[in-house]
């Protein structure tokens, strides 16, 4: 008998693409929704349902494998990898000088006209413009008329994701070309760079939503709750609606709590700090969310030591953070984003991201009575639950 052809990988991929553009082409369509494009009729965030939202992670996991066969190894060096950082050098350009807010959506402008408004020297705007413009960010329609695509609309109107730009050009970013230097020098220290960054705004983004928490524990069975560094509270304010009779308490450093502005109904905001005896005993629920990835391994034992003279026997702690999947768990695509993280918060706070294994150790050397009663994955979610319960 002929032996059955084999589809090589790149033809399986190919495939895969074709087979799920197809199924979110439709979805698309049945829904009246615009395919998608680079034009400003492209909304800045699409929120699919989570089969059709599986089907575009197919795809991109695909194309992106698809695209380093393709690149081979030095392409893939030359041509994708190493250009990170220029394009870090026009993130940030676009961010500081409000590039995409400096002309509506619907004029077409000039690369003089943008300088003006922008307040840069003509040469350095049309060098930011030409290499923004090659990633469709901006449009040329004619010759040196310039409009805005979907991307730069979405950073004129989400005012958020223009601040995240340039707090990550600023912030982050421009810590990266030590981070080398740093490994070599301090081989395995815990000091945090910076202490207290606040990050709440990240909640926002998609793969973090509070939503699963949220829907997925019967708050019910708990009278009061502590949300430890709960910023201002994100999650307490919906525990607080969903659960009239639920105490919650939002613990957080002086400077976040007096930036409280509204009076959030069923919720007390209290200024603590966690590296001092946690003040509220005896709560049924301790919630660390997003607490410990800021952190190096001495400091977190220290915040989980200070909760130990507040709590009972069979208190709960809710340790809602990020977890390193075990290997091979996510594809090469998803990993990526998980290591870059990793490699953002050792930049920032000389923090580490932790495996399941490094959590188990790090309770243990905390306290023997620091129990893991379950660990959750939610689908979707970049954020992990770990049940914790406590054996005194
Ligand atoms: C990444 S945010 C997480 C906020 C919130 N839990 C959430 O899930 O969105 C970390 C929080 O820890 C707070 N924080 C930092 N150092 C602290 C300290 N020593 N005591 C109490 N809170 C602290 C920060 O102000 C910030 O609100």
């Amino acid at each position: 008998a002929m032996p059955a052809l084999q589809k090589s990988r790149i033809v399986a991929l190919s495939t895969t693409i074709h087979e799920n553009t197809q199924i979110v082409d439709s979805y698309l369509a049945e829904n009246g929704l615009p395919s998608p494009s680079f034009d400003i009729s492209t909304p800045p965030d699409l929120s699919l349902p989570s089969d059709i939202a599986k089907a575009k992670e197919a795809i991109l996991e695909a194309i992106d494998e698809l695209q380093t066969l393709m690149l081979g190894p030095m392409g893939k060096i030359f041509h994708e990898y190493a250009h990170t950082p220029t394009n870090l050098t026009s993130m940030h350009a676009i961010a500081k000088f409000k590039m995409a807010n400096s002309f509506p959506p619907n004029e077409t402008t000039t690369v003089a006209k943008l300088a003006k408004s922008a307040g840069m020297n003509e040469g350095d705007c049309k060098r930011v413009v030409r290499h923004v413009l090659s990633h469709h960010l901006f449009l040329e329609p004619s010759p040196g008329a310039i409009r805005h695509s979907a991307m730069t609309q979405a950073i004129a109107v989400v005012s958020l994701l223009r601040e995240w730009m340039e707090d990550t050009s600023e912030n982050m970013w421009s810590s990266a070309p030590r981070i080398v230097s740093a490994m070599e020098k301090w081989l395995g220290l815990d000091e945090p760079t910076q202490s207290a960054y606040n990050l709440a705004h990240r909640a926002a983004s998609p793969g973090m939503q509070t939503s699963w928490i949220l829907d997925n524990y019967s708050w019910d069975k708990y009278r009061s709750v502590v949300d430890v560094g709960g910023s201002h509270g994100v999650v307490a304010a919906e525990l607080g609606q969903k659960h009239p009779s639920l105490k919650c308490t939002v613990q957080d450093l002086p400077e976040v709590i007096s930036a409280v502005k509204t009076d959030v109904p069923n919720v007390e905001f209290q200024t603590y700090d966690f590296f001092t005896p946690q003040p509220v005993k005896d709560a049924d629920l301790y919630l660390f969310r997003m607490i410990f990835h800021n952190w190096g391994d001495k400091y977190c034992i220290d915040i989980l030591r200070n909760l130990i003279p507040a709590l009972k026997p069979k208190s709960q702690i809710m340790i809602n953070d990020h977890v390193i999947p075990e290997p091979k768990i996510l594809s090469a695509y998803k990993d990526k984003n998980v290591k870059t993280f990793n490699l953002i918060i050792e930049a920032c706070f000389n923090a580490k991201e932790t495996d399941i294994n490094d959590w188990t150790q790090l309770l243990k050397e905390a306290d023997e009575r620091f129990a893991i009663a379950e660990v959750k994955r939610p689908e979707g979610n970049q954020l992990q639950v770990i049940d914790v319960e406590w054996k005194g």
